[in-house]
């Protein structure tokens, strides 16, 4: 019967007479089913609001940095990755063995680049690639900051002919099956969760990227035949509270002041263990604030560039009593000297089924530019090359990991790979603004339509 047929009011009063005739139960029924089609619009409008606000979140709640202004407690918990990564088939297995391919014979060399669509990642592929190297990417694409612009560089190693594998290094199946495909002379494992303040909003992505995944990782290496030897990316933050300056590789680490430090420090413990049990030959590298084009919008450098050009302010740390805050400031193309030099220095791993057959290499070296810059300055610089004064607001530091000061002392690096890092910042930030200006097409209207395009945050 339907509320028609029994003349249900369309509005109270109306046919008030009819409703006596009716028996409680069905007054009752047909009371629910008045309400239930506004019952229905009411949640469905709840949820498409609640699910609006599911969405925007990352970014409504987020500085330039991507940090939320309000609390460090964790408002997303984990990071989202690329949507399904998809792995295996003959077709995905021809072009992993492709891109692994080495073109230069005899010496070339074949490398498995963990974190290919990162920062460092890129331009070390991208470097081997022209030399004529083998290289297979492996990436998780996740959002910590903007993934378009992971995308971007997976386009320009896409380019060069390198094929990324979306995958997460957590993943032993997954590269058991790379190691299973190819013959990998070395593995560049430069995937990590990166950041220092970050690790107060999200500690569990550090513990999952930098000490689960770099197990993981070399799991996979030692179980490997023939064995890779392996070049990893450590961090100047293992230094943490030390105050004996310049750093150098035979100072304690045993103070680090951020979760991420203390994960890096951990990650060269753990190569410590797989070079010892397993003749695993691994060399860290300590990389002191790598900078330069195609590089993380999460850094101070790359969002202070972003907030000085549309005029909204920058917040500059400083120490106590004034203390100025500093950083050994690294430009990329020094960095990418140094890792392929450790690559081609690298001995080979000398375990096999399991065990070791004899010692293996264990090296930590800094690459660091030694020449540390005030933040105060690096602004300076930026709003030199981009023609606009910042708005600048200067706060006491933050209890948030930083420190106050990096300086690196490269002398085993210079002697052991022959580093010379030769970019001071001037150059390096002149690079870094073209680029910028050129990718995100800033001040007109194109760059504003080009944000919203690429995503608008430069959060993680
Ligand atoms: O060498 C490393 O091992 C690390 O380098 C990098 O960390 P950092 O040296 O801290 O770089 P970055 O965040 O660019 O801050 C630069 C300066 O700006 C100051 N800073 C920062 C933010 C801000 O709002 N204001 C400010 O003054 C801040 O106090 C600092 O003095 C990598 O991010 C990290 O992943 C790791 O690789």
């Amino acid at each position: 019967m339907s509320h028609m047929d029994v003349g249900v009011p369309s509005s109270p009063g109306k046919f008030k007479s009819e409703k006596p005739h009716l028996h409680h139960h069905q007054r009752f029924l047909l009371r629910w089913h008045n309400y239930l089609p506004k019952l229905f619009v009411w949640s469905f409008f709840a949820a498409a609001v609640l699910l609006a606000l599911f969405l925007i979140s990352p970014n409504s709640s987020s500085t330039s940095s991507g940090f939320p202004h309000s609390s460090f407690t964790t408002e997303r918990r984990f990071l989202r990755t690329s949507s399904a990564p998809t792995w295996g088939g003959p077709e995905w297995e021809k072009r992993v063995r492709s891109s692994a391919r080495i073109r230069r014979r005899p010496f070339g060399i074949s490398v498995l680049v963990t974190g290919a669509a990162g920062f460092v990642g890129t331009h070390v592929s991208n470097a081997l690639r022209r030399r004529g190297d083998g290289v297979v990417g492996l990436d998780n694409f996740n959002d910590y900051y903007e993934p378009s612009l992971k995308r971007a560089r997976q386009a320009l190693l896409s380019h060069s002919g390198i094929f990324v594998v979306e995958g997460d290094i957590n993943d032993g199946a997954l590269l058991a099956k790379l190691f299973d495909l190819v013959a990998f002379t070395h593995v560049c494992h430069l995937a990590a969760q990166a950041g220092v303040r970050y690790a107060m909003v999200n500690p569990g992505s550090y513990v999952d990227s930098n000490v689960a995944g770099l197990v993981s990782l070399l799991e996979a290496a030692r179980s490997a035949n023939p064995q890779p030897a392996i070049v990893w990316a450590s961090s100047s933050s293992v230094y943490g509270l030390n105050t004996q300056v310049p750093f150098s590789e035979v100072h304690l680490t045993d103070h680090p002041a951020s979760l991420y430090a203390a994960t890096k420090k951990a990650g060269e413990e753990i190569a410590h263990v797989y070079n010892h049990i397993y003749g695993l030959s691994i060399t860290g590298l300590r990389f002191f604030t790598v900078y330069g084009p195609w590089g993380r919008p999460d850094m101070a450098y790359f969002f202070f560039t972003k907030d000085i050009l549309s005029g909204k302010p920058i917040t500059i740390f400083e120490g106590p009593e004034g203390a100025t805050v500093a950083r050994d400031f690294t430009y990329i193309d020094d960095i990418v000297q140094g890792c392929i030099a450790s690559l081609d220095t690298a001995q080979k791993s000398t375990g096999s089924g399991g065990s070791k057959k004899g010692p293996a290499q264990l090296r930590v070296f800094n690459l660091g530019n030694t020449s540390p810059v005030p933040v105060v300055e690096l602004v300076s610089i930026l709003e030199r090359q981009l023609k606009v004064k910042a708005k600048r607001k200067v706060v006491k530091m933050p209890g948030n990991g930083d420190v106050l000061f990096t300086h690196a002392n490269i002398s085993l690096a210079k002697k052991e790979l022959g580093y010379h890092p030769n970019t001071d910042l001037q150059t390096g930030l002149k690079r870094f603004v073209k680029w910028y200006l050129a990718y995100y097409a800033p001040p007109s209207r194109t760059y504003l339509s080009k944000k919203g395009r690429s995503g608008g945050s430069s959060s993680s």
